[in-house]
């Protein structure tokens, strides 16, 4: 039996815009009211996936939602025709508006917590979706995300869904961005390392004092039952709340795992050494090899300005690790250099490949946001849907697809044009024919 890491990229929705919504998250409050390109934003991820794909690896698509949501606005007491609820929310409540406007489900890596069926005690792959708390625009995505990766991974032979967190800041989950997983082989049993942010129901412990620690130790314990790991194969670790405070809203922004990798930041965690402890005996008796970068190589600060770690870690077919890292690694002096310098050095990273991911990153989403790791053996993999699978013919549609429906410059005004609901909707319409994915919309229901 053969076992593949399938990456499954988020496509960029039509309403991607910069609205400055994610207080903590540097570049989305520094680029707010800038104007956005949907169109380019959705070709930049198109043209990486397939490049992964290029490469040999497994890529898939993660579609995006319905923007505006018509729906939330209703639910707070918004009134009248669709083009209505809009130019009222628009006028009287713009923060709100904007929130319900954003077409920040593009970055998978938040859109669920996934177990491969090696780590759980059934034997299924299983998926929850994250309740996304923290923020109100994040908040109304797991909805949509359960129904679409239920399209996705409908056979229940093989998977299982669960049904998001309680939304409460008590069990804020921020899904796969908090969650890693290191193994032998993407077949055989792994240790699932989840990091949060701070413990809700219990105040006496650190946590950040300046910005949001968005995942809770609860929330964590919470997937790890859900899902049937054994203790054995989980660690919780907390994240240093100094560096979330610097702006690390996600464990994503300060560290990558793959296989038997860990690569982070000398200031990511808090308790380090004990964890890393836990982690290789639960790991077995081969080494992981933690790779430090030491805060004189490269600051918190370059780190959250260039993404150093929201890189991918992957396996080539070759059984060679690579790092897809954002272009504005390359464009940093400082931390170009230590990845030229990683590549020669005696661990198993040897090669780095650069993206342009530049509309995604001015919100704050470099490569590893931008993609949800399901790994699956090759039964499980031709279970799940193959019209969400890359390959060239795909790849043709979607750029079609984009270039047809996605408008080339989105400035925030441009959210109230009741003409972008219905654009957006005639999009989002045709994608669910191409990806084949039936009804997993309101405006569809
Ligand atoms: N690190 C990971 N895995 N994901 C990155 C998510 C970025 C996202 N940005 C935003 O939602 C900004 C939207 C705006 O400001 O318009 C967030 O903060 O949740």
């Amino acid at each position: 039996m053969k076992h593949f890491e399938v990456n499954f990229d988020g496509l960029v929705g039509p309403t991607h815009n910069y609205a400055g919504l994610s207080f903590g998250n540097v570049a989305s409050l520094a680029n707010a009211k800038s104007s956005s390109s949907p169109r380019d934003a959705a070709l930049q991820g198109l043209a990486k996936m397939k490049a992964l794909h290029d490469m040999g690896m497994q890529q898939g698509v993660l579609a995006p939602q319905e923007r505006p949501n018509i729906y939330a606005l209703r639910q707070i007491g918004f009134t009248g025709t669709d083009a209505e609820v809009l130019a009222k929310a628009a006028q009287q409540a713009p923060a709100i508006f904007q929130a319900v406007c954003s077409a920040s489900s593009m970055w998978t890596a938040n859109a669920a917590t996934v177990s491969p069926s090696a780590d759980t005690a059934n034997g299924k792959v299983h998926f929850t979706p994250a309740n996304l708390t923290n923020k109100f625009h994040r908040s109304l995505e797991p909805v949509t995300s359960g129904r679409i990766l239920k399209a996705m991974f409908s056979n229940e032979r093989y998977f299982q869904h669960h049904r998001h967190l309680p939304d409460n800041e008590h069990f804020g989950d921020e899904g796969a961005a908090n969650h890693t997983r290191l193994c032998q082989d993407y077949g055989l049993a792994g240790v699932e390392v989840f990091v949060y942010g701070r413990h809700a129901f219990d105040s006496s412990k650190p946590a950040p004092t300046k910005y949001p620690a968005r995942q809770t130790y609860e929330a964590s314990e919470a997937i790890a039952r859900l899902h049937g790991l054994s203790e054995d194969n989980t660690v919780f670790m907390q994240q240093n709340p100094d560096v979330i405070d610097q702006g690390v809203f996600h464990n994503d922004v300060i560290a990558v795992g793959n296989r038997n990798t860990l690569f982070y930041h000398q200031e990511a965690f808090a308790n380090t050494e004990a964890k890393f402890a836990e982690i290789q005996t639960k790991f077995g008796d081969d080494p992981v090899h933690f790779i430090e970068v030491k805060s004189a190589e490269v600051s918190v600060q370059d780190a959250v300005n260039t993404y150093l770690f929201n890189t991918q870690l992957i396996n080539l077919p070759s059984g060679e690790m690579v790092i897809i890292a954002p272009t504005e690694c390359q464009e940093n002096e400082r931390v170009a250099s230590y990845l030229a310098e990683l590549v020669t050095r005696d661990t198993p990273i040897r090669q780095v490949h650069y993206f342009d991911v530049k509309q995604s990153m001015r919100n704050g989403g470099g490569p590893a946001c931008l993609r949800l790791r399901v790994a699956l053996n090759d039964e499980e993999l031709a279970a799940a849907n193959q019209h969400c699978l890359m390959n060239d013919a795909l790849y043709g549609k979607l750029t079609d697809w984009v270039k047809r429906h996605y408008r080339d410059t989105l400035a925030v005004d441009d959210l109230r044009d009741p003409a972008l609901l219905e654009e957006s909707r005639t999009a989002l319409d045709e994608l669910t024919q191409i990806l084949r994915l039936g009804s997993v919309y309101e405006f569809q229901r």
